[in-house]
């Protein structure tokens, strides 16, 4: 698939230096300043300020591609900086700085807001807020990075109706869930799936999933990762970072390791026990 479908997402330099701890800091060590990806420095290069945070490096100088229909498990051991990724290529890590494309476009060139609503991070505990599910579902549709362009100009981006949010609820398996209830009334399970369904509807182009099925059942878990393969059916790139058995729906398996990652062999990939960790 990766041979014909385009690349969504280009990354070269990604790199994250983390402060250290204030006791294994050297004395009078400057206090790390935190370091946002999207300020490039007077240089104009993103990576220059790298340089200015002392302290553990995650994972330094990572480059990869990913492509629209890939499902990316990435795994590594417990601290090998999963997570630190994820957040790195959502533009949410003050402490990492990366030269990332998106279809083409720098990441410079748009406003960190509007990256993020189509390179969507998903934690591991969202929230849904709303008296209703519709209106949990329906909460990101109203707010400005869904209005605006680049250029601050009004996009119209209408919001789901009632029909396009029950049809793509039954679509992904949803079909318990109703649209009038409180969203605390829901479900673990119910939560983390309409959670997912939130994002899936403002069709971002990369989904980040971050341990989305943690401290789901089996049942819920398959139904979590059901969503994700249709969202890489409809052409969105997913990675996901799981601490379960393989499910057999990755396309790709990453493994990020004392600072490096490395692409897994599909025979690699499906006997590695670490996915399982
Ligand atoms: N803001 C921060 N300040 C200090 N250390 C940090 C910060 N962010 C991440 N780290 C450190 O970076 C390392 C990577 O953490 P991360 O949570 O990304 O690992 P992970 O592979 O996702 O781990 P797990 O599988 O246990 O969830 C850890 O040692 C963590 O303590």
């Amino acid at each position: 698939m990766n041979t014909v479908t385009p690349i969504v997402l280009e990354a070269a330099h990604v790199t994250c230096t983390v402060p250290q701890p204030a006791h294994a800091a050297p004395a009078k060590s400057p206090r790390p300043r935190a370091v946002r990806p999207w300020r490039r420095g007077a240089s104009g290069d993103a990576r220059s300020e790298s340089h200015a945070a002392p302290g553990k490096t995650v994972f330094r100088d990572l480059s990869f591609t990913v492509h629209g229909g890939d499902i990316v498990d990435l795994i590594g051991p417990s601290g090998s900086g999963k997570s630190t990724l994820l957040t790195t290529l959502a533009l949410l890590n003050p402490h990492a700085t990366a030269t990332l494309t998106l279809d083409g476009t720098d990441s410079a060139a748009m406003t960190p807001e509007r990256w993020r609503r189509l390179v969507a991070y998903l934690p591991q505990r969202p929230t849904l807020i709303g008296e209703t599910v519709r209106d949990a579902i329906t909460l990101p549709f109203t707010l400005k990075v869904h209005q605006r362009d680049d250029a601050g100009a009004a996009v119209r981006e209408p919001v789901p109706d009632e029909g396009m949010i029950r049809r793509t609820l039954d679509r992904v398996g949803c079909d318990d869930i109703e649209l009038e209830r409180p969203p605390q009334d829901l479900s673990v399970g119910q939560q983390a799936r309409v959670c997912m369904l939130r994002t899936l509807l403002t069709k971002p182009r990369v989904m980040l999933a971050d341990e989305v099925d943690a401290g789901l059942d089996d049942e819920n878990a398959d139904r979590v990762a059901d969503i994700l393969a249709y969202a890489a059916h409809q052409g969105m790139a997913i990675i996901r970072v799981r601490h379960r058995p393989a499910d057999g729906r990755a396309t790709r398996t990453w493994r990020l390791a004392d600072g490096t990652l490395t692409e897994l062999a599909a025979h690699d990939a499906h006997s590695n026990e670490e996915v399982a960790r």
